[in-house]
Order: C-alpha cells, then structure tokens, then sequence
C-alpha cells in the first residue's frame, strides 16, 4: 500500500446489517471501507490489486471464509486479510494462521479495539513485513537487526554496519540517525571510496585558505558539517593507513583540525562506518589498523545478503514495481515462473541491483503480467546456471551450456533494446536514433519484444 493514498478496505460478509456496522465503524474512524457481499467479487478485487486490506466473515454463503482465503492466494494475491468470526474455535484460528492471514478476530469485539487491530494490520506492524524508516523485510533475521538497530539507535556508541554491496548498509545507517536523538541535526555521508584519498582529508577536516595548492578559501569539512548530528562514513574499508591514523586521533581525543589550520576543533558527531570488505581479514594482512578497527566496532549489525533472505526478494521486487511505476498504472503480476527465476537468482548486486532491474520493469512493461521472457536475460540466465546442472565440454577440461543460436540473438536484442531504451528514458525514437537504427525498424523491434514508450514515468 502507498503511504500517500487512503488504504482501500473492503468487508466481505453475507449478511446486509453487519456489513453496514462495519463499514459505519470503519468510517466513523476515518478508514474508507467498502462492503462486500459477492466472495468471488473480493478475489477478483484482490486479483486486481484493488484492495489494501480485506476483512471477511468466517461462515458465510455461497464461499466460507477459508475458501475466500485460498481463493485470494490462489490468485496470486498477498492482502492483508483479517478474519472475523462469532465461531472461533481453536481449530480455526490454526487454520487460518496456517493460511497467512494478518490477524483473527472473534466477535463481540469493541469498535475501539477492531480499529486498533486494523491500523496495525494496515501499519504492517502484525504478521506482515517489519519496518526500519524506510527499510522493509519479511525475514526474521532483518527483523532481529531492525530491533537492535532501534535499541543502540538511541545510545552514543559508534556502530560498525557489515554487509556485501548494495545490501541496505546506508539506508540502515540513515534509520539510525533517524531512530536517534540526533534526528533534527545533519545526517552527513562520506563515501570513502568515491573520492580521492589525496583530497579526502580535507574532505573529512576541511582546510584553511594556502593548506594546499588551489586552497583559496577556508572550507569546512564533513566532521564540521555534521555538527550534533551523524555523520557516516561508507566503505571505510577503503581509507588509506594514513587517514586511518588521522581518524584514530579523532575518536581519541575527539579532536581534529582543518588541514593547514592550528584550532582544535571539538567533534560533536555520532559515528556510523560501513564496509562490505571483511575487517578482520583486513587486520590480519596488515592492511587496516586493529586499534582503529576495535574503536569503529564498538557495535556491529552485519546485513544479510539479499539471497540469504529469499523471502525478501518478491517483497521488494513488488515493493519497488510499485514505486517506480507511473502513477495510476496497476501494478503488473509476476507469473509463477517469472518468481521462480527471481528467487533462484543470487543476486550479487542484492537489493540495488533487484531495485534497477524492477525499475526497468515499470517503466518498459505493458500487460497485466509480468513473464520470464520481461526479466533480463543475464538474471534468467543466472537463475538457470544456479539451478542446472553443467555439461561438460568434449575437451574435457571446461564446463558450458550452449545456448540455441536464436534464443542467444533474442537475447540480445532485448536486452540492448531494453537499455536503449532506458538510456533514452523511454523515448523509443531518440533510442532509435542513439542505436543508430531505422526508427520503423527499431519500432518494429521493440514491438516484437514487447517494449513501449507509453511506459514512461
Ligand atoms: N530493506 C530495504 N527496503 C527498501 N529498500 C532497500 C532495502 N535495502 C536496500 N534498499 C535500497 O537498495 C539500494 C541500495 O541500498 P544501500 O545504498 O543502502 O546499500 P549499501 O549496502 O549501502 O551499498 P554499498 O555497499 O554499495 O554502499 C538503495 O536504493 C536502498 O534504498
């Protein structure tokens, strides 16, 4: 559900007056509520990505709640679904958790609690994924390091993020920030690895007008900037020996000085690291200092990679189709097959790359859904190296599998088609002209490969 739109709720029961309580209680909460009579009508709504939230009746005619429930799964639908029943037995709140519904409710329940329990279903705060700012997973591992991150949020120790590339490092260092009594003051980022290490002192520490060649001014660095706030350094891994000695100094005495200056200037900010290299293997081979290391890692939270988490991957794949797409266009379902490609997929890129490739899909996408022959080839062809075995060459000594000649030239084409198009956001004549093709030809192309530019955001 979008954060910016009125959740759409929708009661299923067959009985009038207790639809019509429902909704008035709904409403009467500000929650817009739809009653429902028709089971087959909630799937289909369900179907179509119509609902936010689906509250249904237990027993009720012509479907029962459970058959309702599987019918909206069945569908490929993952709403919310809150059950509602006078007749609750033990044995059916088993069955309907073992359904994955969000919460079970029995009657008499108090107008109060039952919009309680359905802001927090909305919220995503009962079975559905955990949150961390803008964080979302579904995996009970994230959801251990989400809580401990809110935990030491709140604290002044300096907290060491590990985690492979792409992986939700940042955006775990921005909740922290966010998490902590520093939130109105500056989050400021440092990505060590982006810029040069003759310059990332200055960077760092600033400088003082003649420090160097081309120091004209005095210029502040990012320690100064951050104030009272965090300040985050990415990829510390990258720094050299001597900005390691630099910074030691500074968590030492929690002092610094401009490069070419002579104040003392007094650090105020919390620090947060990241690097996705192993420091402990780092120290061993004598590339990192151990005493900076055990002053960086006072606390550590190591993020899964996203292929350890696979209950991640269509959470944000969908989570992400949603984002990207232009406004007002349905979300397109993933075939059973395209899900099967995207969780075998390893993707070492993690969440970043899952997020450029649902990008792609948004915005180059027509149809209602989303099948194997949409997903890029690399990420098709690497579920399928993940998952077959390999065939040995004749010589013996290599392994491969050789593609079919057309399949190999579909490929490619899509796949340049695909980029072209992107690169050219969206506008299929400038990527004609950029390919240095016919324009008819490469509508032609993209036609047969099922590429628009009315996909544009
Ligand atoms: N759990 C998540 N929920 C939503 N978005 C996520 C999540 N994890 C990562 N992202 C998004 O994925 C992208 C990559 O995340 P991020 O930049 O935080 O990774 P990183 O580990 O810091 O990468 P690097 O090691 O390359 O610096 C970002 O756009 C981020 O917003």
């Amino acid at each position: 559900m979008s954060r910016d739109k009125t959740p759409r709720i929708a009661f299923l029961d067959d009985i009038p007056s207790l639809r019509e309580e429902m909704v008035a209680i709904l409403e009467g909460a500000g929650l817009a509520a739809t009653a429902l009579s028709d089971p087959y009508e909630a799937i289909a709504k369900a179907e179509r990505r119509e609902l936010d939230l689906l509250i249904t009746s237990l027993v009720m005619k012509p479907l029962g709640g459970f058959e309702v429930i599987r019918g909206v799964r069945g569908v490929g639908s993952d709403v919310p679904i809150i059950m509602l029943t006078s007749y609750g037995t033990e044995q059916s709140a088993i069955e309907a958790n073992r359904l994955g519904i969000a919460d079970y409710l029995t009657k008499p329940i108090a107008s109060r609690e039952l919009v309680a329990r359905v802001r927090r279903v909305l919220k995503g705060d009962a079975e559905g994924p955990v949150t961390l700012a803008k964080m979302i997973s579904s995996d009970s591992a994230m959801e251990a390091i989400f809580e401990k991150a809110r935990v030491v949020a709140s604290s002044e120790s300096r907290i060491l993020i590990l985690g492979e590339t792409g992986c939700g490092k940042q955006l775990l260092a921005h909740a922290i920030h966010e998490h902590s009594g520093r939130a109105k003051a500056p989050f400021v980022e440092v990505n060590c690895a982006a810029i040069p290490s003759g310059l990332l002192e200055s960077e760092l520490f600033g400088h003082e007008p003649g420090a160097f060649t081309g120091a004209t001014k005095r210029r502040i660095g990012r320690f100064e900037a951050a104030g009272h706030g965090t300040i985050f350094l990415d990829e510390i891994g990258e720094l050299s020996f001597d900005l390691q000695s630099k910074l030691l100094h500074v968590l030492e005495g929690g002092r610094f000085t401009r490069v070419g200056g002579n104040d003392d200037l007094k650090s105020q900010a919390r620090l947060v690291t990241a690097t996705n290299r192993d420091l402990h293997v780092e120290v061993e081979q004598g590339r990192f200092r151990a005493d900076l290391f055990y002053r960086l890692n006072v606390i550590s939270l190591t993020l899964p990679a996203l292929r350890e988490r696979p209950g991640d991957i269509m959470l944000l794949a969908e989570h992400f189709l949603k984002k990207f797409l232009p406004e007002g266009r349905r979300p397109p379902r993933f075939s059973n097959e395209a899900v099967q490609v995207l969780t075998t997929f390893p993707w070492p890129g993690n969440v970043r790359e899952l997020q450029n490739v649902a990008e792609q899909i948004a915005v180059l996408h027509v149809g209602t859904e989303i099948n194997v022959a949409d997903l890029p080839q690399r990420i098709v062809h690497g579920a399928d190296q993940a998952t077959s075995p390999t065939v040995a060459a004749p010589s013996g000594n290599r392994s491969f599998r050789l593609e079919p000649f057309r399949d190999a030239r579909d490929r490619f084409e899509r796949e340049y088609l695909t980029e072209s198009i992107t690169a050219a956001g969206g506008n299929l004549a400038e990527a004609a002209r950029r390919a240095g093709l016919d324009r008819a030809q490469f509508f032609r192309l993209a036609k047969k490969h099922g590429l628009s530019s009315n996909a544009r955001r």
